[in-house]
């Protein structure tokens, strides 16, 4: 067996974050299926930049599946040019280009007669790592998709969850350190929770290690979030628009594209802003758990104020109460009511504008212990769609 690869820069296998992806290009790239009259991809040029993320979007069977596997080769093209790193992808032998290359896809893929070890351990096996290379960096993949090795190690895919299987197909096509990863709806078979916990996984990863990473996706917010730069595609893959995020939502290039951003584009610029990166508004009144209920009615008639927050002993907000449940109240720990949403300092404005619509206000944010750090409200977040809109306008 050839493994060449290993030797390659960015297969070492050491685990060192500081990786970087390579360029990939397609020039004129079309793929024909015997028996069609359209080709599937017809006549496709993109640059897709070095370390960075661009998601392939588009309705279905526009192409996007057979784009990204005309890059591993799992479809040939019909004709055109692919080059990886500047190396012309269609004269390498094709096994030893999939394994420089990284590939996931929705459900994960993965090999139920093989353990989670033996499924990540594939490609560095077909690489001929000795097996304390491949031991030692199931573990370490383990870690960074954030299952415990001592847990699911010896597990087999059906003994895990939906949002697991995706982890470990993420581990996988991570193993052998490729500079590409090529990723066919990941996250398409699991709830929007566990879905939204590994889009922010994916970010986190991706800071690290500055793959390039291809990922194909139905959901426009999921190709916004996740993003450096979206394609937008037609029939035949045709290119409608390929830009940042921010670009698109701003000036969508023609009707088609207008129609797939859907309704409320300026809103969806929302989930490319932190609350971090927004000024909070004025405390409430704030109490302590052990404060006595006559004290803060004290505090709330001394600044003309109906809620307080109520802060737990790690400073972690808890409950709101108002003035007129003190009266009665003996304690603070069950005067009023428990909190609802609470947004942090990570949270997307979308998630904050969510929050703020369910609660009816302001929600309070919390840092990165949980502890209090401001108030989030509904008029920041309306200035700052406000701001966009000009800005890009
Ligand atoms: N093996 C095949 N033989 C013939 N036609 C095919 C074959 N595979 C795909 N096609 C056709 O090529 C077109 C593009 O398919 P492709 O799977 O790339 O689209 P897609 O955008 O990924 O779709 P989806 O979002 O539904 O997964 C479709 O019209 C599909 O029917």
């Amino acid at each position: 067996m050839e493994n060449t690869a290993a030797a390659e820069p960015g297969a070492t296998g050491e685990g060192d974050s500081a990786v970087s992806g390579a360029e990939i290009q397609l020039e004129n790239v079309t793929k024909r299926y015997p028996g069609t009259r359209e080709p599937a991809v017809g006549d496709v040029t993109m640059t897709i930049p070095a370390g960075k993320i661009v998601i392939l979007v588009g309705p279905s069977g526009c192409g996007k599946t057979t784009t990204l596997r005309m890059i591993n080769r799992l479809i040939e093209p019909t004709s055109g040019r692919i080059t990886i790193g500047g190396e012309d992808a269609l004269r390498l032998n094709p096994d030893q280009l999939r394994r420089k290359i990284g590939y996931a896809i929705q459900q994960a893929g993965l090999f139920p007669h093989f353990t989670v070890a033996q499924n990540i351990g594939v490609v560095p096996g077909l690489l001929g790592w000795d097996r304390k290379r491949i031991a030692d960096r199931v573990e370490e993949m383990l870690d960074l998709v954030g299952l415990d090795p001592k847990v699911f190690h010896d597990r087999y895919p059906r003994q895990l969850s939906g949002g697991q299987q995706q982890r470990v197909g993420v581990a996988r096509a991570l193993a052998a350190d490729p500079p590409v990863l090529l990723m066919d709806e990941p996250f398409g078979a699991v709830d929007p929770i566990t879905r939204g916990n590994l889009q922010d996984e994916l970010l986190r990863l991706q800071s690290a290690l500055g793959k390039t990473i291809v990922f194909v996706t139905h959901d426009f917010d999921e190709a916004v979030k996740l993003g450096d730069k979206i394609a937008v595609l037609g029939t035949g893959s045709s290119i409608l628009q390929y830009d940042t995020p921010e670009a698109i939502l701003a000036n969508p290039a023609d009707d088609t594209v207008a129609g797939f951003v859907g309704a409320g584009a300026s809103l969806k610029q929302l989930t490319l802003l932190r609350v971090r990166e927004v000024e909070l508004g004025e405390d409430p009144v704030l109490a302590r758990l052990d404060e006595s209920p006559a004290d803060v009615r004290r505090k709330l008639t001394e600044r003309n104020g109906t809620y307080a927050l109520v802060l737990d002993n790690r400073d972690r907000p808890a409950r709101w109460v108002h003035i007129r449940d003190l009266g009665s109240a003996s304690s603070l720990a069950t005067a009023g009511k428990p909190l609802g949403d609470l947004v942090s300092l990570q949270s997307t404005l979308q998630d904050a504008l969510e929050a703020i619509l369910a609660e009816g206000g302001s929600v309070p944010v919390t840092g990165p212990r949980g502890e209090y750090a401001g108030m989030i409200e509904l008029d920041t977040v309306m200035a700052t769609v406000q701001r966009l809109r000009e800005e890009h306008s």
